[in-house]
């Protein structure tokens, strides 16, 4: 009798729930796990401190929470972060817990989440099992816009999410508080135009239109590359942004999102050496980048990029254009760099003629180009 080939399970989509301190993480995270839609799901909470005590605020604490107590997750991510992943999947494994089907991570308000998206991407096994779906950033509606002039961190964690989420918007009473609301939706515009602004207050924030931020739309399992990518919102916010004054000494100000495109297939060779430079050079400085590719060598398959800073996904084809557009689209979040910079960047290893611009060759056969240029 043959068996059926066991297929490997489908990787659990995990969700980063990151604010700055007092955002409103944890009460958010209690409201969701009551939804019924929730109750397979199983939580990570990183805490900061020698006593931990936002675990005793989730009021959902059972065998699927696992606490990271030792300290900020960014700082000591790999060990705990990998050991609490894998707490889980041994928990469920030996059926000590109910299968989940996905994971909410609850940062300190101090982390970089960066670090922990790139255990995320990155781990030998655990990328086998898990998948990232989205970044959920939460800001406070009263204090949002002196947390983001103040702590740089809050920027980055704003720049780089899916959804976004105003808490304590019902705070909101007074004209200045407005007026201050009404400023910080327009900063969040322009740090994360690819991403939707829930009013957690007024109920927006559920389930349905936080989780699921990945490139598949849950509803019908098909790859909709303008909902994930947002390159639209993306270039609109770049056009309004060369509109208007900026501070470079603003935290803001040095973040930019852009879009960079063109309709010609592209070859392997040339994305391949377009993102090494792009990562060799400005590393920490790109924050975020997804991207769909058609390539020369195989243009009815896409080939989508997501990284974050240096560390790129492992690219991944979809098995056909989802839509009608099926130029190659780079969408980039990046901060203290020009687009402009990288955008010349991009045009000469696509081809693009531009005047007095050195194209690819000029740069792959220098001999000062970086050894990994070199043809
Ligand atoms: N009025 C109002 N208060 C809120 C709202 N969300 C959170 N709070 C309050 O804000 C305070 C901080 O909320 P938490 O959920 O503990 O915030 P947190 O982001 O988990 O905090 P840290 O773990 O310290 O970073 C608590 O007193 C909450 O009751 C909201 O939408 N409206």
């Amino acid at each position: 009798m043959s068996e059926e080939p066991r297929l490997p399970p489908e990787p659990i989509p995990v969700t980063l729930l990151t604010g700055f301190l007092g955002a409103g993480k944890t009460t958010l995270l209690n409201r969701l796990l009551q939804d019924p839609g929730l109750a397979d799901t199983a939580v990570l909470i990183n805490e900061f401190g020698e006593i931990g005590l936002d675990h005793l605020l989730v009021q959902h604490f059972d065998d699927a929470t696992v606490l990271l107590a030792s300290g900020c997750l960014c700082c000591n991510v790999r060990g705990d972060l990998v050991e609490g992943l894998e707490q889980l999947l041994r928990r469920m494994d030996n059926g000590v817990i109910p299968p989940f089907r996905r994971v909410v991570i609850e940062t300190t308000g101090l982390a970089d989440p960066a670090p922990i998206l790139h255990v995320l991407m990155m781990h030998p096994y655990l990328v086998l099992r898990f998948r990232l779906d989205g970044v959920v950033t939460l800001v406070d509606a009263v204090n949002g816009v002196g947390t983001l002039d103040e702590h740089p961190e809050s920027v980055r964690q704003a720049a780089i999410s899916d959804r976004i989420v105003l808490t304590k918007t019902d705070l909101v009473d007074t004209p200045e508080r407005e007026a201050s609301l009404t400023d910080l939706r327009a900063r969040l515009r322009r740090l994360a135009p690819g991403a939707p602004v829930l009013d957690a207050a007024k109920g927006e924030a559920v389930p349905s239109t936080l989780f699921d931020a990945g490139l598949y739309d849950p509803a019908t399992k098909i790859p909709d590359v303008s909902r994930w990518l947002a390159d639209e919102a993306v270039a609109e916010a770049e056009a309004q942004h060369r509109a208007h004054a900026h501070d470079a000494n603003r935290h803001d100000d040095r973040i930019r999102a852009f879009t960079v495109a063109t309709e010609a297939p592209v070859s392997a060779a040339a994305i391949d050496m377009f993102l090494e430079l792009v990562r060799g050079t400005h590393g920490a400085k790109l924050l975020r980048l997804k991207g769909i590719v058609k390539l020369v060598e195989d243009p009815e398959h896409p080939l989508v990029l997501h990284g974050v800073q240096h560390v790129l996904h492992p690219p991944s084809q979809l098995a056909a254009w989802p839509d009608e557009d099926r130029r190659t689209r780079l969408v980039m979040i990046v901060r203290d760099v020009e687009p402009a910079v990288i955008r010349r960047l991009f045009d000469a290893f696509m081809g693009l003629p531009a005047p007095d611009q050195p194209d690819r060759i000029a740069m792959t056969d220098n001999p000062l180009a970086p050894a990994t240029m070199r043809r």
